[in-house]
């Protein structure tokens, strides 16, 4: 219906009356009417929109300076999941991992249609970081700040409160984590310890890992279970943590294993120079300083070990007079099996949740039991000479083949040689320029290679694997 002339004229009207009228009211009138409209005005704006905002700044509001680390989560759980469709987006090179990141660009809005048909409108905004401050010093980039807002109908507030932020930011840090590039640590000293890191560049996976293949499901079952069991520790009382011992001679892929892990599990590596180490208390500033998710690594342990009981030895050696005691002050202040063994497995192993150890060793039977007694180290994994499983995933790995008329041949020379998988690594990589017969020219060549005798100690390679003796095994119980 089309509104009449008259009724133009009685609308003007009506606001002309309203207008003299509040000309007319005295100024602690006016000062009451405007703060009754102020008051009101909310709850008249929300009784007329049914839509409701949560805001997600990119710095903290008490602390401009700080970044909202919520502000990522959600950034990257919006990458990830609704950008199909979006009009406007961005493009960086990430800093993490150097891969092309595309985001939202801003003032552009996505729909996430995700969680059972509830439509969520997530817009990025930009607003200056200084709204409330005086003085702004830097250019208007450095000023301005951004922001996700959520945008919601008002019946969808239990949901989005209770369910849908709640499994967004799970969903964007277990993203972040899987993403995030791994770091390698390693200790130093300069009065005090502490750890320097760089990034971890160690392409060994699962995938590329030449292993028993019964052997390497069962690791990784029990690292998929370990991930997931912090309920299951502190229900049992136990500290989140998990020891491996992996043993083998050199180059059967003790590190590649680790990397491996590492990858698996997106946790960063801490390799442990014990070595330079020279007190249990710095050992514990280490281990107390490393962050969770982490695989804490402590490589030829039986090396350390024997200088670790040496130590100790002279300790109860020394006698009463004045120099001795000297020296056994200094000898206590020093890092013993015990203090090690203490932070792997006694009082001080649940300074903090979800580590990982790896001791590595060459030579598993100089070993003190103490070390590896049952329940310290809850896995033993023997990293063995190549045999013909593993040779498979090296064949698929470096020279994309399943299957070639010199397997049989190569399976029989494996099974009874001990050639260590970096050998036939080395043999399997292609050499000088030509491309053509590669295949024939690396597998040929790994036949002779095993045909001859070791090249280091010029035995044939028929010497058994290096394998704990029985009465060894029994000393050490049922663990291996
Ligand atoms: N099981 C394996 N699977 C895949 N590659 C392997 C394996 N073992 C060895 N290699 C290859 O040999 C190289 C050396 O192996 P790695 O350093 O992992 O052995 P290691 O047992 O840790 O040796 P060390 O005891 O001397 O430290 C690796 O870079 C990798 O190319």
């Amino acid at each position: 219906m089309v509104p009449s002339v008259e009724n133009w004229a009685a609308f003007g009207s009506a606001i002309g009356c309203f207008a003299l009228l509040w000309s007319s009211l005295p100024e602690h009138a006016l000062r009451d009417a405007r703060d009754l409209i102020t008051s009101w005005s909310p709850v008249l704006a929300s009784y007329f929109n049914p839509y409701e905002k949560i805001t997600i700044s990119e710095y903290s509001d008490d602390e401009k300076f700080r970044k909202n680390k919520l502000f990522d989560v959600v950034a990257t759980y919006l990458r990830s999941k609704c950008m199909e469709g979006t009009g406007k987006l961005k493009a960086e090179l990430s800093n993490e991992d150097e891969d092309t990141h595309l985001s939202l660009d801003e003032h552009q809005e996505v729909v996430d249609n995700s969680f059972h048909g509830y439509r969520m409108r997530w817009y990025l905004g930009k607003t200056s970081k200084y709204s409330n401050a005086n003085i702004v010093i830097g250019n208007d980039e450095d000023t301005e700040t951004r922001h996700y807002r959520l945008v919601f109908h008002k019946r969808h507030r239990p949901f989005v409160l209770n369910s849908y932020l709640p499994d967004i930011i799970q969903q964007g840090r277990e993203l972040i984590a899987k993403n995030r590039r791994r770091r390698l640590f390693t200790n130093a000293e300069r009065g005090n310890y502490f750890w320097i890191h760089i990034p971890w560049k160690h392409p060994a996976t699962f995938d590329t890992l030449a292993m028993d293949p019964g052997k390497k499901n069962e690791l990784i079952e029990d690292l998929e279970m370990f991930q997931k069991g912090k309920d299951y520790h502190s229900r049992v009382g136990k500290a989140w943590k998990r020891g491996y011992l992996l043993y083998g001679p050199p180059g059967t892929g003790k590190s590649s294993l680790i990397s491996a892990m590492a990858h698996f599990l997106g946790y960063d590596v801490y390799d442990l120079d014990l070595t330079s180490v020279t007190s249990n208390h710095g050992l514990r500033k280490l281990f107390l300083d490393t962050a969770e998710k982490s695989i804490i690594v402590i490589e030829d342990i039986h090396a350390i070990e024997d200088e670790l009981t040496t130590r100790s030895k002279r300790k109860k050696e020394t006698n009463g007079d004045e120099l001795q005691q000297l020296r056994l002050r200094y000898e206590k202040e020093k890092v013993t099996l015990s203090g090690l063994l203490n932070l792997i497995d006694g009082l001080w192993s649940s300074f903090g949740g979800e580590r990982i150890f790896v001791l590595t060793t060459n030579h598993f039977d100089r070993l003190d039991p103490a070390l590896i007694r049952q329940g310290r180290m809850d896995m033993h994994i023997e990293m063995s000479y190549c045999r013909f499983d593993a040779f498979k995933v090296f064949a698929k790995n470096y020279l994309n083949i399943d299957g070639h008329p010199l397997f049989v041949e190569i399976q029989q020379l494996l099974d009874g040689t001990n050639m260590t998988p970096a050998e036939v690594a080395h043999n399997l990589m292609p050499r000088g320029k030509r491309k053509r017969n590669d295949v024939d020219e690396c597998l040929e060549r790994l036949v002779e290679t095993l045909k001859k005798p070791n090249l280091e100690t010029g035995a044939p390679r028929k010497s058994p694997i290096e394998r704990p003796t029985r009465q060894k095994r029994a000393r050490w119980g049922n663990m291996c």
